[in-house]
């Protein structure tokens, strides 16, 4: 993997939480990560043994802290750096003194958010795959999302990368054979080729196709929709158990997109409340009912207040007919009443019955959309490929492939994507 660091500098962070707390975890990465600690902790430990030393500051030998230290060496850290960490008392000054001290000695500064994490990368410790799963993690909030970034962040997706890669090199490599004896006219060998890239791409179809992770990292969206005044908004505070948008009996309300994120037995929605839909000559209320049709349409839920015959299209549309309380004219859909509760249950149940058709299941592997546009790319070269009968041709089909997947994994083609994803990251991660 090319180097996307110049990692001249040793790098310090408080990998722990917030202080004050019992115990913080200070972390140095680089080169000059045991000469620093020699001269502030003394004589080092085995590798990964931890011990207590007195830590003083080199600057004036005044005691900072009683500390454990870890010693792990590179290139078999978790950075692929020497990497020294101290567990020192969580008192602000405590660690603060602890990094001022640090920082002091040469070569030594303070680490960007996520460039732990970014040279683990660099150093091909682990791969893209695992870093966006790494941030996934730390972020998530519901258990599904837990168990599902533990299983990227685990390695699962790049052990399947690293297992596509090898198939693909293997296929190229008999690919140039058959370029070499083209004029030897060996049928059978081309028919085992062929087979054998149409079982590769339907190993990619089948993860291509299943249920991603933005549904599961930023929470299915669920338009509440319909026009003026159907209970849209009392709907929403109901389902939300808060009064998070303002109910009034006026018609035109609500003119801006209101999201309401909730979690519903570990599953993650973003409630959508939006404008009434009607003509108005109103200019804001008229913004708001254009950001309504957009939210009706793009989202991947929709509530549905109105009558069935002007309902938009939607995959994943449910019909209910509002304010059951005041007696149900029109039989189609589910009767819902904010008032009295009727019908929250088995709304609730309906929401998490389509979810889980949308949502990874348990630790299953799941892609992002990034991940997923460049595997249906490699999947459909493969496919292109299966075709073929020019051995070139095939060749640079599969060359086509594999760089797509070398781009999941990070190996190609992805600078661009670094700063945003590990601007993600908490500082010293
Ligand atoms: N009886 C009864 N009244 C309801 C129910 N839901 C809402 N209302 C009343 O209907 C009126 C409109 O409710 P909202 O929730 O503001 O309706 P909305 O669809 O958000 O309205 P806009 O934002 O103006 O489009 C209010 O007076 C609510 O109290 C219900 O289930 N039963
Ligand atoms: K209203
Ligand atoms: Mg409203």
């Amino acid at each position: 993997m090319a180097a996307l660091v110049t990692a001249n500098d040793t790098i310090v962070a408080l990998s722990s939480g917030r202080p004050p707390a019992a115990i913080a975890v200070v972390r140095t990465s680089g080169p000059q990560a045991f000469a620093a600690a020699e001269r502030i902790a003394g004589e080092l430990p085995a590798a990964r043994t931890a011990v207590l030393r007195r830590l003083a500051d080199p600057a004036n030998g005044s005691l900072i802290d009683q500390a454990l230290i870890v010693r792990f060496d590179g290139p078999n850290s978790s950075t692929g750096e020497d990497i020294v960490e101290y567990q020192c008392h969580g008192g602000r000054a405590t660690i603060d003194a602890l990094i001022n001290a640090l920082i002091g000695e040469a070569g030594m500064r303070l680490a960007e958010p996520g460039e732990f994490t970014r040279r683990a990368l660099a150093n091909g410790r682990i791969d893209l795959t695992e870093a966006e799963g790494l941030a996934d993690l730390l972020a998530a909030e519901t258990e599904l999302q837990r168990r599902s970034a533990m299983a990227r962040a685990g390695g699962a997706l790049r052990a399947r990368l690293d297992d596509w890669r090898e198939r693909l090199l293997a296929l190229a490599a008999r690919a140039e054979v058959a370029i070499d004896y083209a004029d030897e006219e060996d049928g059978a060998e081309d028919v085992e080729l062929r087979s054998a890239i149409r079982m590769l791409a339907d190993d990619m179809a089948l993860l291509v196709e299943a249920p991603r992770v933005e549904p599961l990292r930023d929470g299915i969206r669920v338009a509440v929709a319909g026009p003026p005044n159907a209970g849209k908004s009392s709907l929403v505070n109901a389902l939300a158990q808060s009064e998070k948008a303002i109910v009034t009996p006026i018609a035109g309300t609500t003119r801006d997109v209101i999201e309401v994120p909730i979690a519903i037995a570990g599953t993650p929605f973003v409630l959508v409340d939006t404008a009434g839909l009607r003509e108005s000559a109103d200019v804001v209320e008229n913004i708001g009912i254009g950001r309504a049709r957009q939210e009706a349409e793009g989202s991947d839920m929709l509530i549905w207040l109105g009558s069935s015959h002007d309902a938009p299209n939607h995959r994943e549309l449910i019909q209910v007919v509002a304010k059951s309380d005041l007696g149900v004219s029109e039989a189609l859909g589910l009767p819902v009443s904010a008032i009295t509760g009727q019908g929250l249950d088995q709304l609730t149940v309906e929401l998490l019955r389509r979810a889980s058709a949308m949502l990874p299941r348990g630790d299953e592997l799941a892609l992002d959309r990034r991940q997923h546009d460049l595997l249906s790319e490699a999947q459909a070269a493969l496919c292109r490929a299966g075709e073929l009968d020019d051995a070139v041709l095939i060749a640079e089909e599969l060359r086509v492939a594999r760089l797509a997947i070398d781009r999941i994994s990070g190996r190609a083609g992805v600078e661009d994507l670094l700063d945003t994803l590990f601007g993600r990251f908490c500082l010293g991660k």
